[in-house]
């Protein structure tokens, strides 16, 4: 193997944070390489300064036998590296193609282009209709949407921040063929994952960083994901406590559910379940069949038929997401940067989008700023989000640090029904068994929780009763307790994308 990149001592500092410290490691020809850390480690950092996004304030690098410090991302790919983001940078009212040619130098004409997205697609096994617009896909799709783009330059290394963490295991499967074909025509892959499983499984090397240096680089097959998971937090993981919880009175009634989006997207058809006080419901399913509809449509963000949302016998159907706040029934979504967070707010101010009323940060128009940063700074304590201050940019925080503020944000809201999708998306294996944690706690406590989430080893650590959603239907509850992979298999069949017959027998 030829080594085809090269970091020499690379160092970054963000005020009040050394991101990146004295970083050295190298990439061979034709290996994917995982890039493994916590949350804040400082792995998304060191990608974007070789993509070309953030300069070192010190160090170097080589790429293919020159030094390479691009001045941005253009001059990046012209040297032939790729980048998929774990936050997605693309136009929703633009089709699949017209986003694909944006980020061309020179576009080809679009039906060339369109007959080009086909074939890649195709080849690499990962379906997608050039002319769908973007607002219609989801987000397992919106990514394979950044992948195409990228395969389409026919890079020499390819970097992936977090590319699996929407996707299903079949999906994941799909595209770790797609990485091993690019791999064998000697293309390098640098792969961050919070996946020790997966990275155990696919990954040739893995660089471990913590708080922005290099711990060492190791073969992550052999090692189990524990010892991987102690390298990077440099102590054992906790063990989820799944006690004291006793499921009590209903609490929230679905009945006959039906959304009607204008224009592209799932509708949720004749949707009913019953969530009790004390009891935790996992959703499963592939993204992209209703999941964000109905987080939307309990939220409130969708209005319903009246008689369809009822919490503790009060019909909410007609209230938006503030009246349905006040009444105690809190959501958070699955995009964190700009659907539950707005990037450019800190912290502080994003507490107030969604906890002003319930936390009384502001009264009677006027914002208690006092207020506000206490909450913010009990948000960031108790769930050990890793950021300079409660003053900092949402947008600031590492992926994983955000998705800890914006669960911790609804969790200490004290709701009495909590909707997540996707809760630990992004979040590193230590700070996903504390969220986890603290949804089982505010179970216990008495609040009723559904999770939505395409993990099915979390739903099945999670949830009492589980059932699954697909093509906007949800399946009836079974508990979870003996559920086996094969009949949720069953239960997920049929699910646009998902094929029983890859459920192991
Ligand atoms: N633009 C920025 N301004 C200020 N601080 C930043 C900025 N970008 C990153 N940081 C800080 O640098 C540190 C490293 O962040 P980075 O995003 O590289 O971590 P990461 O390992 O990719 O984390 P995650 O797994 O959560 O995505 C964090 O403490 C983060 O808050």
């Amino acid at each position: 193997m030829t080594n085809i990149f090269q970091a020499e001592g690379l160092g970054k500092t963000y005020p009040g944070v050394r991101a990146n410290d004295d970083v050295s490691f190298t990439v061979d020809a034709g290996e994917i390489h995982a890039l493994l850390g916590e949350n804040g480690a400082g792995k998304s950092t060191l990608v974007k300064m070789i993509y070309g996004l953030v300069r070192p304030d010190d160090g170097q690098m080589t790429f293919m036998g020159t030094p390479h410090m691009p001045a941005d991302p253009r001059a990046a790919r012209a040297a032939g590296v790729a980048m998929v983001f774990q936050h997605f940078s693309l136009f929703d009212a633009l089709t699949v193609a017209e986003n694909i040619a944006l980020g061309m130098e020179n576009p080809p004409p679009r039906p060339e282009l369109a007959r080009r997205i086909l074939d890649l697609s195709q080849s690499y096994g990962l379906p997608l209709d050039p002319a769908r617009r973007i607002a219609s896909l989801s987000a397992g799709e919106r990514q394979r949407v950044e992948i195409l783009r990228c395969l389409l330059q026919n890079p020499r290394l390819l970097i992936m921040d977090e590319p699996t963490s929407v996707l299903t295991p079949q999906e994941a499967e799909i595209l770790f063929a797609t990485l091993r074909q690019l791999a064998r025509a000697g293309t390098a892959i640098l792969y961050i994952s919070h996946k020790l499983d997966e990275i155990r499984t696919h990954c040739d090397r893995a660089t471990i960083l913590r708080q922005g240096k290099v711990v060492g680089t190791v073969d992550p097959r052999a090692h189990s994901a524990r010892q991987l998971a102690a390298m990077m937090v440099g102590a054992e993981m906790r063990v989820i406590d799944r006690t004291g919880r006793k499921p009590g009175a209903r609490i929230l009634t679905v009945n006959a559910l039906a959304t009607h989006p204008a224009g592209e997207g799932v509708t949720l058809k004749n949707l009913a379940l019953a969530l009790h006080s004390g009891e935790i419901l996992g959703i499963g399913g592939v993204a992209g069949n209703g999941q964000e509809e109905l987080l939307l449509a309990l939220s409130g963000e969708i209005p319903s038929a009246p008689g369809t949302v009822l919490l503790e016998g009060t019909d909410l159907s007609a209230a938006g997401p503030e009246t349905r706040r006040r009444a105690g029934l809190l959501a958070a979504p699955e995009d964190r940067l700009g659907h539950a967070a707005v990037p450019e707010f800190s912290l502080i101010e994003n507490t107030l989008l969604t906890s002003a009323s319930r936390q009384g940060l502001a009264r009677h128009g006027i914002i208690d700023h006092t207020a506000a940063r206490a909450f913010a700074e009990r948000v960031i304590s108790a769930f050990d989000v890793r950021t300079p201050g409660p003053g900092t940019a949402a947008g600031a925080l590492s992926g994983g640090n955000l998705q800890k503020f914006v669960i911790g944000r609804e969790v200490l809201g004290r709701p009495r029904v909590l909707v997540v999708n996707q809760p630990t998306w992004g979040v590193d294996a230590g700070a996903a068994a504390a969220i986890r944690q603290a949804l089982l706690d505010l179970a216990a406590s008495g609040a009723g929780i559904i999770v939505i989430s395409q993990d099915l080893d979390e739903l099945l650590e999670l949830s009492d009763r589980f059932c699954a959603l697909n093509q906007g239907r949800l399946s009836a509850p079974r508990p979870t307790e003996g559920l086996t992979i094969d009949e949720i298999g069953l239960m997920l069949g049929g699910a646009h994308g998902m094929e029983v017959g890859h459920v192991p027998a």
